[in-house]
């Protein structure tokens, strides 16, 4: 067990599940399971056996499941024993930094947490503790649900106005709108079909309207400098303009936003080699997963690699909800096949191992078996539409008039804005890969149903393309 200093650690931020603390001396973040989530027994407080439990399912998730989809942009954590009187201090103090609306939940005192590298900070070889160090946050979104072969991108062309302007077409944008009616603040205008366009115009607009909705609702960009989340400082493009005055130099006819545009797409596009294997063949023989490359995306690049994932989200609605409805009556009559199917794991098994040829477990027939794979993939998809890509960087020291002199690395990337160049070290770094419960799929699939409906609804009335 490791015995911490308290004053080493801070709070960073946290979820709908976890709290997040960070030590620089360390280098490390831990995360910290909180009590009263949907993991738990029915919202209720758990032991520390049920918490080490969940630990080892998403640990065996990350490295068996995850691991074979974004490859050397994720890292598996670790468990960690700490001292249970330094969690209950730092319970305490973290108190006062923790949002309102997050307040409902508290962190659990169980002295095991998950160890995870903080990518707050460049890795060792590239940091420069003398400057700012920058993390972009983004909750990218999702763009691959279909329904019907009614695909997301279908309603989101580049000849029908954009999804965000009136309230959304995609299943993203709907979703959105339904959740803006309870919020006063401007929506923000993002939308993940936007992002994930490949066409570089709108990928750069995109980019661009998330540094300026930066205090709209539902904006799924953040801000951290040195490990602060200062995203709460900034109320405007103006804000953000300020803000990075400062630490980056703009073109002669270019702003420090069109700088930090730049920036971003150059991470979020760049080819990255992986040491790991990607391609792998799903070997269920009756499978129609649809897995279509993203070929408009460079090979490699973060965005690639968060749409493939996503594409385990492409079967037909119905035919989900059939899957679900045929698994469910047979768990109420023989409540085996939930463990028969390592339905909520173990994750280790040739069941959830992508490229290993499952075997039929006992019992279980063929036809339960892709009922099973069909919701399981789904699972896969929710996870990968939750996640967030990280952007960190910091200013290169090698910065001139013509950009001459620049490395040219797997890290270092050089921006050049109406004849200014400027260097800067970066990492892109995907993170909040948890498996999902089978529990919640009555949830999925009622929202999807709604969402269908209403986009159906806007289809053959063709409101949605009116502008
Ligand atoms: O239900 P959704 O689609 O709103 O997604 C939830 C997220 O809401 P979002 O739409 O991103 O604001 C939600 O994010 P926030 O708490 O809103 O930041 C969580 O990520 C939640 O996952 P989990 O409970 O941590 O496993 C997410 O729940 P799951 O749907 O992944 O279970
Ligand atoms: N390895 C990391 N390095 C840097 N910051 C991190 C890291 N892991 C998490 N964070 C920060 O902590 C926040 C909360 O972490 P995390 O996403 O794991 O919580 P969560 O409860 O699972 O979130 P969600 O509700 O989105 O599912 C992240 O949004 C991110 O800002």
């Amino acid at each position: 067990m490791e015995s911490l200093r308290y004053s080493d650690w801070c709070y960073r931020s946290e979820g709908n599940c976890n709290v997040v603390i960070y030590s620089k001396k360390h280098g490390r973040v831990y995360r910290v399971l909180k009590v009263g989530t949907k993991y738990d027994a029915n919202g209720t407080a758990v032991t520390n056996e049920d918490i080490l439990a969940h630990y080892t399912k998403q640990i065996q998730y990350n490295a068996c499941v995850m691991d074979r989809l974004y490859l050397d942009y994720m890292s598996v954590p670790v468990m960690k024993s700490i001292n249970s009187q330094f969690l209950a201090m730092l319970a305490q103090d973290i108190e006062s930094k923790r949002p309102d609306n997050r307040m409902s939940k508290s962190i659990s005192l169980c002295p095991t947490v998950l160890d995870i590298p903080d990518y707050a900070f460049l890795p060792a070889p590239l940091r420069n503790s003398n400057i700012s160090s920058f993390m972009f946050e983004l909750k990218a979104g999702s763009v691959a649900r279909s329904y019907n072969n009614i695909l997301c991108e279908d309603l989101c062309r580049d000849d029908v106005p954009q999804c965000t302007s009136a309230g959304g077409y995609c299943f993203y944008c709907i979703t959105k709108s339904f959740l803006h009616k309870h919020n006063n603040k401007r929506l923000s205008r993002y939308c993940p079909q936007e992002l994930f366009s490949g066409n570089q115009s709108r990928m750069r607009k995109c980019i661009k309207q998330l540094l300026e909705d930066i205090n709209c609702s539902r904006n799924k960009l953040r801000i951290f400098e040195d490990g602060t989340d200062i995203t709460p400082t900034l109320h405007s493009a103006e804000d953000v303009e300020a803000y990075f005055a400062s630490h980056l130099s703009k073109g002669t006819n270019s702003t420090i936003l069109d700088t930090l545009t730049n920036l971003l797409i150059s991470c979020l596009t760049h080819s990255r080699q992986s040491t790991k294997k990607s391609d792998f063949t799903l070997h269920c023989p009756t499978e129609k997963l649809n897995r279509q490359q993203p070929s408009y995306l460079p090979s490699g690049c973060v965005l690639e690699i968060f749409v493939n994932a996503q594409n385990f989200g492409c079967g037909n609605l119905e035919e989900l909800q059939q899957a679900y409805k045929n698994l469910k009556s047979l768990i109420a009559v023989d409540p085996s096949i939930k463990t028969k199917l390592c339905i909520d794991g173990p994750y280790d098994t040739g069941l959830w191992r992508l490229g290993c040829r499952p075997t039929l477990p006992q019992g279980v027939s063929a036809e339960v078996m892709l009922d099973f794979i069909k919701v399981r993939n789904y699972l896969i998809y929710r996870t990968a539409k939750d996640a967030s890509i990280l952007i960190t960087f910091q200013r290169g020291s090698k910065c001139s008039e013509d950009g001459a002199g620049a490395e040219s690395s797997e890290h270092t990337f050089t921006i050049t804005d109406s004849g200014k160049s400027q260097v800067f070290n970066c990492n892109v770094t995907i993170i909040d890969l948890d498996p999902k419960p089978f529990s919640q799929m009555d949830r999925y699939l009622s929202t999807e149903q709604k969402v269908y409906n209403d986009l159906h609804q806007r289809q053959s009335s063709a409101i949605g393309f009116v502008h």
